[in-house]
């Protein structure tokens, strides 16, 4: 069996630490690389000891060396990191999992260029769970298009830097498309002060941040007299990272193309 060669950005992150642990677990993966920032403590430690499992393989800075060796590079950092590497993979020929949110959309814009000549899967939640919840959402969105309110809430650990989170977004968007309306437009972000009676075509968001919730995730359909609330709840980050694992193996072969977990899945 031909094993997938993976390198991982962000090696001592909270999702770099779990994809290290999954990919060293994995009988058909190959841990071959694993990047940190330049100033990280972890520069030069072999990236395994993370995990309480040396492999032999050292956390280094420098990317490009890392990706000439590698099939696919899962990225779980920022915005502008994930970028920077997106150039690199592009230049190794190298596929790519990008799993980071909070991109810009000159950024989402700079990751389908960019999978004109690689493959790319980008989604905001690998887990099997919330991509089966984005087609629930379809189904509850066509069936409850009149008379029901739509808010998405999500919870999130205190160390958390964007919000809403890239899954509550993704949420919102796919109700939105079954409901024929534009997020951008129809989007309400938090409310405060006199804000009015709701307006019936809005999607409203609303953000909780604390202790070390995982990551929580509620689309509320409010009636009258009733409501329906569709929720997914993780409790481990692991099913992030076999999602991720999947996600490489689908790209493994294939010359460019921009994915996401829908398409790995076969949920399309
Ligand atoms: N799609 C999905 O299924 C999931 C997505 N995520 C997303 O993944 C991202 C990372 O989450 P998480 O692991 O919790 O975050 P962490 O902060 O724990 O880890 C981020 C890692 O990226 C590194 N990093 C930060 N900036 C850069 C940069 N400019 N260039 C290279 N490396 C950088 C950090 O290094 P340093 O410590 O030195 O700053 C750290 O190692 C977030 O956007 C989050 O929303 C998270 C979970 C699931
Ligand atoms: O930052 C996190 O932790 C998570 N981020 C992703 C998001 O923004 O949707 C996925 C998951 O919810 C965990």
């Amino acid at each position: 069996m031909k094993k997938v060669r993976i390198a991982i950005a962000g090696a001592s992150g909270r999702m770099g630490r779990m994809l290290i642990e999954t990919t060293l677990k994995a009988a058909d993966a190959e841990l071959v690389a694993a990047f940190d920032q330049p100033g990280s403590p972890f520069i030069g430690k072999d990236a395994g000891e993370l995990v309480s499992q040396p492999c032999g393989v050292a956390i280094t800075t420098d990317v490009a060396a890392g990706l000439a060796k590698a099939d696919c590079l899962i990225d779980f950092t920022r915005p502008e990191g994930t970028l920077h590497h997106l150039e690199l993979a592009k230049a190794a020929s190298c596929g790519m999992v990008i799993g980071t949110t909070g991109f810009s959309a000159e950024g989402k814009a700079a990751i389908a260029a960019a999978a004109e000549s690689i493959p790319v899967v980008f989604a905001p939640n690998m887990a099997i769970g919330v991509n089966a919840v984005f087609k629930l959402l379809e189904v509850a969105a066509r069936i409850l298009s009149e008379g029901y309110d739509v808010e998405v809430i999500e919870a999130h650990h205190r160390l958390k830097i964007d919000a809403p989170s890239g899954t509550a977004l993704r949420m919102g968007e796919v109700v939105a498309r079954e409901l024929g309306r534009d997020l951008e437009t129809c989007a309400i972000y938090g409310r405060e002060g006199v804000t009015g009676e709701r307006d019936a075509q809005t999607i409203g968001f609303s953000t909780i941040r604390g202790g070390d919730i995982v990551g929580d995730h509620t689309v509320l359909f409010a009636g009258i007299g009733e409501r329906i609330e569709i929720t997914h709840k993780s409790s481990s980050r692991m099913p992030y990272a076999s999602g991720s694992l999947r996600a490489a193996r689908f790209i493994a072969g294939r010359k460019a193309g921009l994915f996401d977990m829908q398409d790995v899945l076969g949920l399309k």
